[in-house]
């Protein structure tokens, strides 16, 4: 075997590979089965989704402008709800969180979601990280103030904004919000981190902030994010999920997808070859 891409090649080459995780030696935190979006009634955008995310571990979710990563990213946490049909399970501690009777919005407690460009509110960092705290009944200013401290800790934004508690999120650079809004993700504490292109609207230092921010992260949450950005998926995720229009090609490790995919449309793209 090569570890070569371009010689991987021949007619054995499967059309599609779903890495198949072994649940008794990784611990699952998140799947889906037969996962397929429609928009407007019935624009098939995503099929035959089917993903198991690892525990306190990051996923990177890669491919073409267009390819359904966003769709499958937004409907992890019911976002797609309003404009799309979610069909096929998201299982979640042993419940299907894509049912009907499932709290969205306590769900989402447990399922946080960063978007690409940052969107802090229009309040000081401090109320911005206690916001959604207060709505959930946290009101104890001891209680606040060290929530709000160790989450800014967790984005390594702390060192930066410690003294500047009360200025407005807005005065932030946008790598610093973008930190910031990871940081009011974090404090909601939940198990699972959707991140759709967090870093790609930033310059390269302020994305590697949110890289190393990540890597950090990961010690307590299960990360799952779209990028891009192939080395930045190559540099920070353990798994990652290759998508083609609107189907999940490829799964594997990432060493694996990046040094001896099995599919050629994966080594075609992750060689730069689109066409
Ligand atoms: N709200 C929507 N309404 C209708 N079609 C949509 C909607 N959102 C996405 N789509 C379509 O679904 C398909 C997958 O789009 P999606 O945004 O998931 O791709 P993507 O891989 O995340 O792309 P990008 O990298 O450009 O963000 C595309 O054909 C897109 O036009």
């Amino acid at each position: 075997m090569t570890e070569t891409n371009e010689l991987v090649f021949n007619d054995e080459m499967p059309e599609r590979y779903l890495y198949e995780m072994d649940e008794d030696k990784h611990e699952v935190a998140l799947s889906t089965s037969d996962l397929a979006v429609y928009y407007g009634g019935d624009k098939l955008a995503l099929s035959d989704a089917d993903l198991k995310f690892e525990r306190f571990k990051i996923t990177s979710l890669i491919g073409a402008s267009g390819s359904g990563k966003s769709t499958f990213l937004r409907s992890l946490n019911r976002m797609n709800d309003s404009v799309a049909r979610v069909d096929g399970k998201i299982m979640y501690r042993g419940l299907n969180i894509n049912s009907s009777d499932i709290d969205v919005y306590e769900m989402r407690k447990h399922i946080g979601m960063v978007f690409q460009r940052p969107n802090p509110f229009a309040k000081s960092i401090y109320d911005n990280i206690t916001f959604a705290l207060k709505q959930h009944g946290i009101r104890n200013k001891a209680e606040l103030d060290e929530i709000v401290e160790t989450s800014l800790r967790q984005a390594a934004l702390w060192d930066e904004v410690k003294d500047d508690l009360n200025k407005s999120a807005l005065a932030l650079s946008g790598g610093q919000q973008q930190r910031l809004v990871i940081a009011r993700a974090v404090a909601m504490k939940p198990d699972i981190l959707l991140l759709d292109e967090p870093a790609s609207a930033l310059d390269p230092i302020s994305s590697s902030k949110i890289e190393d921010t990540l890597l950090k992260l990961k010690d307590e949450y299960t990360i799952i994010i779209v990028t891009h950005n192939m080395q930045q998926a190559a540099r920070i995720s353990d798994y990652t999920a290759f998508f083609h229009m609107g189907k999940v090609i490829e799964y594997d490790l990432t060493r694996k997808i990046f040094t001896r995919p099995k599919v050629q449309r994966t080594i075609d793209y992750v060689n730069g070859n689109f066409g």
